[in-house]
């Protein structure tokens, strides 16, 4: 059987030499993670544009541009997703859960204190390659 691959936007918000995590709720897919914020590409979306109504909707940024970081096709089992993550430093507003969820800036030194789902391992040192 073929395999439904997920397409998320994923935005690497990016000030200085911090970037901004959530936790993902507990009843999420991979929940009481941390996470770059990010969701779902819907039907006829760009990855830009799910990245903008995401960031808008979870952190509540408005994004202006982003540039692409890296592509990760992971299957964690229950569901194979490819994350498109893109790291967003043009934007405008106060980045903050704007869904409730935990959230904070982090240096991207200490990225390796927080758990991540499994693939963002790749893009934390894409990451670090590219800004440290
Ligand atoms: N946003 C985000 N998702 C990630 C990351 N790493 C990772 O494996 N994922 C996975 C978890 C989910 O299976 C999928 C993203 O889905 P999501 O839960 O953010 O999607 P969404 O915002 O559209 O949420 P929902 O309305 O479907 O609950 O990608 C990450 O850093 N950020
Ligand atoms: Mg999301």
């Amino acid at each position: 059987m073929t395999k439904v691959i997920i397409n998320v936007a994923v935005g690497v918000i990016k000030k200085n030499n911090n970037v901004f995590i959530c936790k993902r709720a507990d009843e999420q897919h991979q929940g009481g993670l941390w996470e770059f914020p990010g969701g779902k590409v819907e039907a006829g979306e760009s990855v830009f544009q799910a990245l903008k109504r995401e960031l808008l909707e979870e952190v509540g940024l408005t994004i202006h541009s982003s540039s692409e970081l890296i592509t990760i096709e992971h299957d964690y089992g229950d569901k194979c997703v490819r994350l498109n993550v893109h790291v967003v430093s043009n934007f405008n507003g106060q980045a903050h859960g704007a869904e409730g969820q935990p959230s904070e800036w982090v240096g991207i030194d200490e990225l390796d204190n927080y758990d991540f789902p499994a693939a963002n391992v790749e893009i934390i040192s894409a990451i670090k390659t590219k800004y440290n």
